[in-house]
């Protein structure tokens, strides 16, 4: 069968997200796959087969997930991983294990990269294309965050440690900088429950700066779903929640495969 780039593209994209593409009326859904493993296993995990199956494809190069900890870590970024990482396995009563309510997300430089089939299209869509807020190799010095997902509850939390790179004011983080950490969540967190999407709207309200080098905690909500629309809204806060930092909200509309990678 001859195959379109745009969907040769669209069905390497779904390969990677480890994900069955399923045709819509009018738009293309794309839903986890059924978990069949005894051992607890997420399509977007570090574990998941997705990755164990890059790994015949690409045995070379071990992918760097950018949202385990590393030394440049304060402790309040531990602990709040700490925290969050605890609740996505549980303890069971037979001394097992199960998926608690939370999951998190490992992130890739360019996940394209390292997936089934991505070495050719990785190629093929500028290959020297990274993801902005993982292109920085030195530990600590730009973006450094973990997400984690919360199905149930439709919610998403970010542990942000902003480095030195990001100073807009004197010590203070950029606007720019916090502006491009809530696309990455709410964008993350829309995908998550609604597909390819792509940022149509985003307001900021900048309440208090971040002090450069802290650790903040981003939340994002699902508000509202209305056809191909994902209305979220997202809160920067101390990581006690005491202090805001930012608010916003955002728009993300569905968008075919092709849309999005252009093809
Ligand atoms: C694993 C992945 C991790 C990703 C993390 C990073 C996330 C980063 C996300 C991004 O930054 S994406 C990049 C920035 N965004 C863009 O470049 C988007 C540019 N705009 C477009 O491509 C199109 O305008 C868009 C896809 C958003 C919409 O075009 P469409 O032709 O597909 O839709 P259409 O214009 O028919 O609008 C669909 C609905 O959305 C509404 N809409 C579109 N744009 C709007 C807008 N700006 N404000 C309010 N409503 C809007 C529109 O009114 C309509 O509402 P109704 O269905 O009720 O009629």
């Amino acid at each position: 069968m001859i195959r379109s780039r745009a969907q040769q593209i669209a069905r390497g994209l779904c390969q990677i997200m480890g994900r069955e593409l399923l045709k819509g009326n009018n738009k293309t859904i794309i839903r986890p796959p059924t978990q069949t493993r005894q051992t607890p296993q997420h399509p977007w995990s570090s574990s998941s087969s997705v990755r164990t199956i890059s790994m015949l494809h690409w045995p070379f190069t071990q992918p760097r997930d950018f949202s385990l900890p590393n030394t440049s870590w304060d402790s309040d970024m531990r602990q709040l991983y700490e925290h969050y990482n605890s609740m996505c396995e549980v303890d069971t009563e037979d001394g097992g294990k199960k998926w608690g309510p939370w999951r998190r997300l490992p992130s890739y430089n360019r996940s394209l990269k390292y997936a089934t089939g991505g070495v050719y299209l990785s190629k093929i869509i500028h290959s020297k294309a990274r993801l902005f807020t993982r292109s920085i190799k030195e530990q600590g010095a730009a973006f450094e965050y973990v997400m984690f997902v919360n199905k149930e509850e439709q919610k998403c939390v970010c542990v942000f440690q902003a480095g030195h790179l990001l100073e807009g004011p004197p010590g203070m983080v950029h606007g720019g900088a916090i502006a491009t950490m809530i696309d990455t969540v709410i964008g993350t967190h829309a995908t998550y429950l609604s597909g390819p999407v792509m940022t149509a709207n985003l307001n900021i309200n900048y309440c208090s700066p971040i002090p450069l080098g802290s650790t903040v905690l981003l939340t994002s909500s699902l508000d509202k779903e209305e056809g191909r629309k994902t209305f979220l809204s997202s809160q920067v806060t101390s990581t006690d929640g005491t202090k805001l930092h930012t608010e916003a909200t955002g728009l993300f509309v569905s968008v075919t495969m092709g849309h999005l990678v252009g093809a």
